[in-house]
């Protein structure tokens, strides 16, 4: 656990079981009124970690007791994921003018940066953006400047709503599917080939970091109640790897409960 202290890289974070890396995956538990299609997974197994090569980027892998001694490969096929770009939010927390990943940043909508880098990749196949249907025109400006297919899916009430929606559009052919919030645009084509391999490898995987601030527990009365312990925190980014079926499982679990 010591090389949770390594610094502020990036890492995908994955589990015994591989299925359950998804914590931050649409809604938590405890965070949020509705079940998430990883709920039933994430209760299960206990996370576990464990570091791999001291040189260069600090690098947690999973221990992951299914693969040890099998031979698998390492290597994430081309054009076999497909990207599910979120881009269907409101922005109400954020009470901007727009949806946040719609704003200018350098003269380019936020959500473009990411559009750009996941096209970079050759594993992707084909971006999916799920997007309310009049800001399409911004996706579409882009026509002709990448090299992979870009489909449309219509946004949900909630972010795991248009994951689902996301999640119809893709190829069946498909070895992974890659869910990114549009509102992040500084991924870059690195930390997202680490969590393709961890996802290829493990079944899921998502990129998080380290907490470095103090989180303390408090009551509904607003008194701590305790410090929990930053060695066991990790913050959530995307994007969040899934072998298809296993994200298909997740919503089953969700729609049956
Ligand atoms: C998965 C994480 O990024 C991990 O930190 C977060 O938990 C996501 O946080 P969240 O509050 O659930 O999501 P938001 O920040 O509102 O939105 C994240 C992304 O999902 C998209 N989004 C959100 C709600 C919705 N109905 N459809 C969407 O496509 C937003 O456009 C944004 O690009």
């Amino acid at each position: 656990m010591t090389a949770l202290h390594h610094g502020n890289m990036n890492c995908s974070i994955l589990c015994k079981r591989g299925a359950v890396s998804f914590v931050g995956f649409a809604a938590l538990p405890f965070s949020q009124p509705r079940a998430s299609a990883f709920e039933g997974l994430v209760r299960g197994p206990k996370f576990e970690f464990r570091e791999k090569g001291r040189s260069g980027r600090s690098r947690m892998t999973p221990y992951c007791a299914e693969n040890s001694g099998k031979e698998k490969s390492t290597i994430v096929m081309e054009k076999s994921v497909s990207v599910i770009l979120l881009a269907g939010g409101k922005g109400k927390r954020m009470g901007a003018s727009m949806p946040k990943q719609y704003l200018p940043l350098l003269g380019q909508p936020i959500a473009l940066y990411s559009l750009y880098t996941f096209s970079q990749l050759i594993q992707v196949k084909e971006i999916i953006v799920v997007c309310d249907p009049s800001y399409k025109d911004i996706f579409e400006g882009t026509k002709g400047k990448l090299c992979v297919e870009v489909k449309f899916a219509l946004p949900g009430k909630e972010r795991q709503d248009s994951v689902y929606s996301g999640l119809q559009a893709v190829d069946s052919s498909s070895e992974l599917v890659c869910i990114h919030d549009s509102a992040r645009p500084l991924v870059s084509t690195g930390d997202i080939e680490k969590v393709l391999k961890d996802g290829w490898l493990n079944g899921a995987a998502v990129l998080g970091v380290p907490v470095k601030a103090t989180i303390k527990e408090a009551n509904s009365q607003s008194f701590v109640v305790r410090t929990l312990d930053r060695k066991t925190l990790w913050e959530m980014q995307t994007p969040q790897v899934i072998k298809p079926d296993l994200l298909k499982k997740g919503f089953e679990l969700v729609n049956r409960s």
